[in-house]
C-alpha cells in the first residue's frame, strides 16, 4: 500500500521534502495557509523532476500523488510521516505540535526540519513527545542525502531506528546525533564559515563574488567528497593526522578568527552584501539558478557514484533498492519468460548526458548499453563474486544506432536479445525504447577472459548453459530489424 507523508509547512525546505517523498512514491498531503504554496511547490517539484530521477541508474517508482489540505487535522489523516517544516520560531512550532497530536496517527513519526533547536525543546508542552524527532535536511532537500536525525531520552530506540529506516528507503543518509546540542553538527560548520565570512565583507577584505570563488574552486570540492578530517589526514602526508595537528595546531590560537564575533547587521552592513550579491548573481532568477545548483550536484554526485565513495555510495544502495523492488531480472530465476527480449536497464535520462544539440549524446548511448550489458552478464552468472575469482568479459566490437532523439528526463528501456552464446562467444542486441518509441539499437560482440592472463578463456558452465538457454530461447523470436548491419549501409 502507498504510505502517506504529510508536510507541514510548505516552503523552501517543506517544497523540497515533498518532492522527495512523492518522487520515491509516496503521497504528500501538505498543509500550508499560504495561498501561494500550491504554486510554489508546483515549481520545487519541477526542478525535483528534472534533476533527481538522473542521479539513479534505474528508474524511481511511480510518482505517488500529491494533495493540499485546507486543515492540518485533514492533511495528516493516514500518514507514517509528518514532516514539520514552519519558520525557524520556537513559540509557533510548539503550536503546530500540539494541534498536530491531537489529529495525527499515534504511530505516525513526526520529524522537525529546524536548522537550530534541540528536539527536547520541541517535545517540550507536546502530548505525546515520544513521537517527536529532529529530522533537519539540507537544501534541495530532493537531493542531498544528509538527514541529522536527533532525538532524546523521550523516543524509543525503535522510534529512532524506525525513522532512519524510512529516511534511508527514501535515498536518504540519516546521520544519528549522539547528544542534542543547539544547531546540531553541520550547521555549526555553517554558522562558523558564514560569520567569517560577513566580517570579510565588512572588513573589505573580499566581495561575497570573491568568497564564493575561494570556497569553490577548492576545498569546496575537498570537503564534498572526504569531509574535514579525512582530507586533513592527507595534508599530513606520510606523517599523517599527528603531524598535521602538530604543524597548523598552534595557528588555531594565532587571532586569525574573529569566530565569536557576529558584525551588526547595520542597514549599510546589509546593503553591502545585498548589492555585492545582485552584482553576482542578479542577472539569474532564483529558480534558474536552482537548475544550476541542480545540475552541478547531480554531476558532481554522479561521479561520486562511479567511485561508490560518499554521497555516492548513499546513492548507489538507493539504486540497489529500487532494482530490488522493480521487476528487473538480476538472476536467470527472475526472467519471468524466456519468450521476450530481457529487460536489463530503466532509467531516466540525467542532465549531464545532453549535449550542445539538446538531445543525448552519442557517447551516453554507449553507456547505457554498456550498463545493460552488465547487466544482462550479472543475469547469466557473471557477477562481481564471478569477476572476483578472475573470469570477465572483454567487448571487442559495438555498433550503435541512433534512430530518434532522447531527451533530459525520458525514463528509457532496454531490452536485450541474446544472438550467440558458444563458449567464450558473446553477441547481444540491445533495443533502447521509450514506451513504444525504438531510439537505439546496438549490437556488441563479447569475449570471456581470464584477468590473470587477460586471454580468451572459457566461462563457468553455468555461464555457458544460460548463455545458451537465452540464445536458444531467443533465436525463435521475430528476428531484430537491423541486426549485422554495416556502418553506412542504406535504410
Ligand atoms: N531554508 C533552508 O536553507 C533550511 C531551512 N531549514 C528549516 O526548515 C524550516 C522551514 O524553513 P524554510 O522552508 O526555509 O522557511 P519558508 O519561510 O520558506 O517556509 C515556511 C512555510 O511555513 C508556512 N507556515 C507558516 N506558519 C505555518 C503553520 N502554522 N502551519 C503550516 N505552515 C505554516 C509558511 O507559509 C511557509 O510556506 C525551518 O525550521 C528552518 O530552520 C532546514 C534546512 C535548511
Ligand atoms: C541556513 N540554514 C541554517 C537554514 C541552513 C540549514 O539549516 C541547512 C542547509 O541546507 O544549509
Amino acid at each position: 500500500m502507498t504510505q502517506i507523508a504529510t508536510i507541514v509547512g510548505g516552503g523552501v525546505i517543506g517544497g523540497g521534502w515533498a518532492a522527495r517523498f512523492l518522487l520515491n512514491g509516496w503521497d504528500v498531503r501538505v498543509f500550508d495557509p499560504d495561498p501561494e504554496a500550491e504554486r510554489k511547490i508546483g515549481e520545487v517539484l519541477d526542478n525535483a523532476r528534472r534533476s533527481l530521477p538522473g542521479l539513479s541508474d534505474t528508474a524511481l517508482p511511480p510518482e505517488g500523488k500529491l494533495s493540499f489540505h485546507e486543515t492540518m487535522s485533514e492533511a495528516v489523516q493516514g500518514a507514517t510521516w509528518i514532516q514539520e517544516s514552519v519558520p525557524e520560531r520556537i513559540e509557533l512550532k510548539q503550536k503546530v505540535y500540539q494541534t498536530l497530536q491531537e489529529h495525527a496517527p499515534k504511530d505516525a513519526i513526526l520529524g522537525s526540519s529546524t536548522s537550530g533547536f534541540k528536539p527536547s525543546e520541541l517535545q517540550n508542552c507536546a502530548s505525546r513527545p515520544e513521537q517527536i524527532v529532529v529530522t533537519h535536511p539540507f537544501n534541495p532537500v530532493y537531493l542531498m542525502p544528509l538527514v541529522e536525525l536527533v532525538a532524546t531520552e523521550k523516543n524509543a530506540p525503535e522510534t529512532v531506528e524506525r525513522a532512519a529506516e524510512i529516511l534511508s528507503s527514501v535515498g536518504m543518509f540519516p546521520l544519528k546525533v549522539r547528544k542534542e546540542i543547539d544547531a546540531h553538527i553541520a550547521d555549526r560548520f555553517l554558522e562558523a564559515v558564514w560569520r567569517e565570512a560577513l566580517w570579510l565583507v565588512k572588513d573589505g577584505i573580499a566581495t561575497t563574488e570573491e568568497i564564493d570563488e575561494s570556497i569553490r574552486m577548492a576545498f569546496g570540492i575537498r570537503w564534498a567528497q572526504m569531509g574535514l578530517f579525512e582530507t586533513y589526514r592527507i595534508a599530513g602526508g606520510e606523517a599523517g593526522m599527528k603531524h598535521f595537528m602538530a604543524q597548523f595546531g598552534p595557528a588555531l590560537k594565532w587571532p586569525w578568527t574573529k569566530l565569536m564575533d557576529v558584525p551588526e547587521f547595520t542597514d549599510e552592513l546589509v546593503d553591502l552584501i545585498a548589492d555585492q550579491s545582485d552584482a553576482q548573481s542578479g542577472h539569474l532568477s532564483i529558480r534558474e539558478l536552482e537548475r544550476i545548483r541542480d545540475d552541478n550536484c547531480v554531476g558532481m554526485m554522479r561521479a561520486l557514484k562511479a567511485n561508490n565513495w560518499g554521497a555516492g555510495e548513499v546513492l548507489n544502495k538507493h539504486d540497489e533498492r529500487l532494482i530490488a523492488q522493480s521487476d528487473l531480472p538480476r538472476a536467470m530465476s527472475d526472467i519471468a519468460s524466456l519468450d521476450e527480449l530481457v529487460v536489463t536497464g530503466r532509467r531516466a535520462v540525467p542532465a549531464d548526458w545532453l549535449d550542445y544539440n539538446g538531445h543525448m549524446n552519442e557517447a551516453c548511448y554507449g553507456t547505457a548499453f554498456s550498463e545493460a550489458t552488465d547487466r544482462l552478464m550479472e543475469i547469466i552468472g557473471c557477477t562481481k563474486e564471478y569477476i572476483a575469482t578472475g573470469g570477465s568479459y572483454f567487448t571487442g566490437e559495438t555498433h550503435i544506432r541512433y534512430l530518434d532523439e532522447t531527451h533530459l528526463g525520458q525514463v528509457v528501456e532496454i531490452r536485450t536479445r541474446v544472438l550467440k552464446g558458444e563458449g567464450k562467444k558473446m553477441q547481444l542486441w540491445h533495443e533502447m525504447y521509450e514506451g513504444d518509441r525504438l531510439l537505439a539499437t546496438g549490437e556488441h560482440f563479447l569475449l570471456h577472459v581470464s584477468l590473470e592472463t587477460r586471454r580468451p578463456s572459457e566461462p563457468s558452465q553455468e555461464i555457458m548453459d544460460n548463455l545458451a538457454a537465452l540464445a536458444s530461447a531467443h533465436a525463435k523470436l521475430p528476428a531484430s530489424e537491423g541486426v549485422g548491419r554495416y556502418v553506412g549501409q542504406p535504410r
